[in-house]
Order: C-alpha cells, then structure tokens, then sequence
C-alpha cells in the first residue's frame, strides 16, 4: 500500500500521520553499547559478570576494540532512523593506560567524546559494579568491608563527573544509570544491614551536587540474578522508595521483576511519586535473559503507555539485551527499530476515542476499536519514515544486515 494511501486510512480514524511521523523523529533511544561485545568492554582485566548478566553464544563478529565497536555502532545507526543515543558503560573506556575503576577519568572515555560529537549522538553512563575482584562477592556498595564499599563509592563518584563532563560537552544531559549486583545466593539471616550499607554508599556517592542539564542520577532494581537468588539488596521497594525521597530517576528494566508482571503497567503508578523514568526495555524470556526485543505485546504496551499517558517527555527510553548467537549488529538494528515501531503504532492510535469509550465505561466499543486498529496499514507509514529519513526497509534491509555481518565475521 503506498503512503498516500495508508494516510487516508488513518485520517478515517482521525488519526493524523504527519504528525505522527513529526513526533517519532523527536523520540531518542539510547542503544547500550554492550550488546556489541557480549558485555566485556575494554579494560583488559577479567572477572565474572555477577548478578545474573550473561551473554550466551559465540556468533563470529564481537567487537574487540573501540574502533571496532565503533565502526559496528556507526553501521547500526545507519540503519535506524531519526537521531539517538549512546549508553556507554565505564568499563568500556578508551585508553592506552589501565586505572583501576576508583581511578578512572574523563580523558580515558575523551575518544567516545569525540566520536559522539562527530555523529551527533548523545551519551549516557553508567558506573561498572561488575567483572571485578571487589565485585566476586556479589556485593559492592553494601559489602559489610568498609574498604570495599569505598572503593565502589569512589567508581561511582568518578562516573558522575564523567557523565556530567560528556553531558556538559555534547549539550545534552547523560543519564547515570547505578545497577549493582548485590545480593545473596541463599536466605539471609539480616536484610536490613545491607540495605542500610547500600543507602549509606549511595548517600555518599551522590553527595556532590551536578546540575541537571549535564547529569541525571538514575537507580535500577532488580529481583534477582543467577547466584543472587535469594536476594537482591537493590529491590523494586528499595529503590523505588529511595528514587522518590532523593529525586533521582527510577531505572525500570523488563527483565527485572516477576515473569508474569507487567512492567507497562508500573509507568502511570510510578510517574506519579517519580518526576523522571528511565526504561531498560529488553525481553525476559523465563528469566532475565535479555533476548532482542520483538514487536510482542510487551512493547507495545509500554509505547502504548508511554504515549496515552503522556510520559514520554519524562521518560528516557534505553534499551537492554544481548544476544550472542545472532549478528550483533542486527541485534541492535532489529531490537531499536521494533522500540520505534511499537512508538510509531502508540503515536498512531485515536486516543481521543479509545479514552471516551473508556470513561463512559462501553468496554465493548474499547475492544472493538482496539481490535480493528490492528488492521491498519502500520507498515506502510513506518516504510515512509524510513524513506524520509534514508533509512532502508524489507529486502535490502536485510541484505545489508547480512553484507556488514559477513564483513566483521572474520574477527576472532
Ligand atoms: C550492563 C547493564 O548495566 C546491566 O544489564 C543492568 O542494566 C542490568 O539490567 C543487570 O541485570
Ligand atoms: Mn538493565
């Protein structure tokens, strides 16, 4: 069906995909960079990723270097249309020295800086509470050693001015996100200790004022990992009560919380203690698996809130999933197209109608408009964006996924 065509249908339903289109050119996913490289970065130290983060697979083509990873990122965002962000983790720093992570700099990520600024991209951070020695224990901010907990609270300082400084230099404020592993593998006897060490290290973490045009504070939950099972300091409670006293952003990840809970669910509830949201979209298949994201149901049900409850000026949209058995580039590609196109299918639907059929509680003229908005021609308006925005669609999509795949297929 041709564009002219598919605006026609949607101006039946009085649905206006012009300013459909205007509104999806303006929405910035920020893509995590680890998916590129099975969540390893480049310090050139090892340790297990805790918590439950794991990469599965060995599909040839992981980026091994910045340059690499780079490259791999310019490619993908050629394949994506409208202008987005980078989410770039501490431990994938740029430099030819080797700090330690209480030591870490902004010089040593001045390279993504840099690049950022040519391909006018945003960045956010995030501080690494993982694949280190003082992380085997699966506890950080809140291990019971003072030591240890200060060592962390140092990382964590050191990443705030870092994405302050990246927020300051590209004009555009850097959300840094803190996720830490912390947890128990069986029953523990206390609880409240260190939860209480965590609220102490975070306290001290976050002492320093920035200001908020170049960094944005942000606290992610989890209910458990692997060899956390028992566990997990940073709950949905802990932070979501530690979110609203403080005024920081609440990280919300869909891998997070119960298998049969609906995360889309929480951005109303939530949105109304918290003045900011940052998502983690990703796809928990049984357990946090972080698989690329589908147009299923779940993300078309966090668009779907996102726009019929008018968050999306307050929520920062970035995405999480790694998946090492398919190309890495493609998995960027498919899981960021599909956020848009679930936004694109929420921008496009007569809210006005469903939200009156609603009040006036007929739930039978809701579900049957809902029903019969499925056959529009959805298709026809994203090929459109994409064409606008250069961007390909269909066959020649995936022949130049596949061609760039074949290209890096030769690193080992
Ligand atoms: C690498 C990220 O920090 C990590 O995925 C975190 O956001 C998370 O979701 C841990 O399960
Ligand atoms: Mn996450």
């Amino acid at each position: 069906m041709s564009y002219e065509s598919a605006k026609a249908a949607f101006a039946d339903w009085s649905v206006d995909t012009e300013a459909a289109l205007a509104k999806l050119a303006e929405i910035p996913i920020s893509m995590h960079c680890w998916q590129g490289d099975d969540v390893v970065g480049f310090e050139q130290k090892s340790g297990s990723s805790g918590g439950g983060i794991q990469a599965t697979g060995n599909h040839p083509g992981r980026a091994r270097t910045p340059d690499e990873l780079r490259a791999d990122l310019e490619f993908s965002y050629s394949m994506i249309p409208g202008n987005h962000r980078l989410n770039l983790h501490a431990c994938y720093l740029d430099t030819d020295q080797t700090p330690d992570r209480d030591e870490i700099e902004f010089r040593h990520f001045a390279p993504w800086v840099d690049w950022a600024k040519d391909q006018g991209l945003g960045l956010d951070f995030n501080p690494t509470f993982f694949a280190h020695e003082k992380a085997d224990d699966n506890l950080t901010l809140s291990h019971p050693n003072q030591g240890i907990r200060d060592f962390w609270i140092e990382h964590g300082k050191r990443c705030r001015d870092i994405a302050a400084r990246m927020g300051l230099a590209l004009a555009t404020p850097a959300v840094n996100n803190v996720w830490v592993p912390d947890g128990y593998k069986d029953t523990p006897v206390d609880r409240m200790a260190p939860r209480q060490r965590l609220e102490h290290s975070l306290n001290a973490m976050m002492a320093d004022p920035h200001d908020k045009t170049e960094m944005l504070d942000a606290v992610e939950s989890k209910l458990f990992g692997i060899g956390v099972e028992a566990c997990t300091v940073g709950s949905h409670e802990f932070y979501m009560g530690y979110a609203i006293r403080k005024g920081t952003m609440l990280c919300l990840d869909m891998g997070h919380f119960h298998p049969t809970e609906n995360v889309a669910d929480k951005l109303s509830a939530v949105s109304l203690s918290v003045n900011e949201i940052l998502l983690h979209v990703s796809r928990p298949m049984r357990w946090d698996s972080d698989h690329v994201i589908l147009l299923d149901d779940a993300i078309q049900q966090m668009a779907h809130e996102l726009v019929s409850a008018d968050l999306l000026g307050r929520t920062h949209i970035g995405l999480d999933f790694f998946d090492a058995t398919i190309s890495r580039t493609a998995a960027w590609v498919i899981g960021t197209r599909n956020m848009q196109k679930a936004l694109l299918r929420a921008l496009l639907a007569p809210w006005g109608r469903l939200k009156s059929a609603e009040d006036a509680l007929d739930c039978t003229q809701r579900l049957v408009v809902t029903e019969e908005l499925k056959d529009l021609p959805y298709g026809a308006v994203w090929s459109e964006f994409c064409d606008r925005m250069g961007v390909a669609t269909g066959q020649t999509l995936i022949a130049d996924l596949d061609r760039y795949s074949q290209s890096v297929a030769g690193r080992v």
